[in-house]
């Protein structure tokens, strides 16, 4: 079934991140499925003819690591996964570029650490290789550099999902497409028979939170939380998300004629500027601001700046300009910005008034502890 709005979406994308996961590149037993990726590269490079700028973020380097090397378990000691990453990334690389090369396209391999996006000049370098990889007719591969990025192999937090998010961020993509082993996002636990699968997402709130039932697998790393994650740093920069099964044929292809298959999540308000897309997805954050109920509507629904007087908690140690998470009184992030207080000086102003600040700090360089022009707000 075709829709009219995917169809809006999906055929005036001009440039398309897909993110690919370990579920859709092995099968059950955890050996490489070499005909998948085959097919994949054929999609894409069929993509890319169509005259769209065409980016894959391919995990799979540590189940093609295992297939390789013919290990049944992942091995636990962080230098041994590393290894395993390392033997199977020159394997993913391998099949892709074979695929692309049969279809005339060349394949460029990139490897990113969250670090390499903290820095804008790093950013900014990654950007321009991009586009210019893009600009040859070649197609950019990227996976997390897991030689360096322990906390993608060993932790649960840095995946696949917010690095292509945060690529899409980058590029400024109009639409990610997260390719898994699920149909899209269900309204429960997908194994049980009453959940329902969703077809579009208009507003990530609480109850759509809440739909993400991970448990933990050997092969992959983020889960569904994490795409939702990826959604809201994609949604609320004004671009779109579709999560769906890359088990099915042709599912590129038929995504971008607008068929109607997995969960959309629609963008949220405009695009925003590259510089808040910096600020609110690509820097680490130093520290936590905790903000009273009626500083966080200022901030989401009403577009304002952050005062002193709204703070109620400093978390973490940081200096001035340093990107901080604005976090609500349920301890939910809402928004990230560049601070103009370090963390000490937040410390002894917060639940003050502006006009208080000289009096206490002896200086009075701003009225706002963030102001709105370096403020990017994520969930309102
Ligand atoms: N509400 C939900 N709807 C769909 N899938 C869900 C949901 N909650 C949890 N999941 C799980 O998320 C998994 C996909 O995430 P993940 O294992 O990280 O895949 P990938 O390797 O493709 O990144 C699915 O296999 C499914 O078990
Ligand atoms: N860099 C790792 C990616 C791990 C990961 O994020 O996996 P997934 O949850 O399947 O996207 C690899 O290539 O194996």
């Amino acid at each position: 079934m075709t829709d009219l709005l995917r169809q809006e979406i999906t055929t005036s994308a001009h440039t398309i991140v897909v993110k690919v996961g370990t579920r859709v590149l092995t099968t059950d037993q955890g050996v490489l499925n070499e005909e998948q990726i085959t097919q994949l590269g054929r999609q894409l490079a069929e993509l890319a003819a169509t005259g769209r700028r065409v980016v894959l973020v391919s995990s799979g380097a540590v189940g093609a690591g295992m297939s390789q090397l013919g290990l049944t378990k992942r091995p636990t000691d962080l230098a041994r996964l590393q290894a395993v990453a390392a033997v199977g990334q020159a394997k993913l690389i391998e099949i892709y570029d074979r695929a692309l090369r049969d279809n005339g396209r060349h394949a460029a391999q990139v490897l990113l650490t969250a670090e390499d996006l903290d820095d804008r000049t790093r950013y900014l370098n990654i950007r321009n290789t991009l586009l210019s990889v893009l600009d040859f007719g070649a197609i950019p591969i990227i996976n997390e550099n897991d030689t360096v990025a322990v906390e993608e192999l060993m932790l649960t937090f840095g995946d696949n999902d917010r690095l292509a998010a945060r690529v899409t961020n980058l590029i400024r993509a109009p639409l990610l497409i997260l390719l898994s082993d699920v149909q899209g996002l269900y309204n429960g636990s997908p194994e049980l028979p009453e959940s329902k699968l969703l077809s579009v997402v208009p507003k990530l709130d609480e109850e759509v939170l809440s739909f993400a039932r991970d448990k933990k697998t050997g092969h992959s790393k983020g889960g569904m939380a994490s795409k939702l994650e990826a959604a809201r740093m994609v949604t609320s920069t004004g671009e779109n998300m579709i999560i769906a099964s890359g088990r099915i044929p042709d599912v590129l292809t038929k995504l971008i004629a607008g068929e109607e298959i997995g969960t959309l999540f629609l963008a949220q308000g405009k695009a925003v500027t590259p510089r808040k897309r910096w600020i609110g997805y690509s820097v680490q954050p130093r520290g936590d601001l905790m903000v009273d109920d009626g500083a966080a509507r200022a901030l989401g629904e009403k577009g304002k700046s952050l005062l002193p007087i709204g703070v109620t908690e400093v978390r973490g140690s940081f200096g001035k300009g340093d990107v901080v998470r604005v976090c609500n009184a349920q301890g939910q992030e809402i928004a990230r910005g560049l601070t103009n207080y370090t963390s000490e000086e937040v410390g002894q102003i917060l639940g003050s008034r502006s006009d208080q600040i000289e009096g206490i700090l002896g200086v009075h360089p701003y009225d706002e502890i963030i102001h709105r022009d370096n403020m990017t707000v994520s969930r309102v």
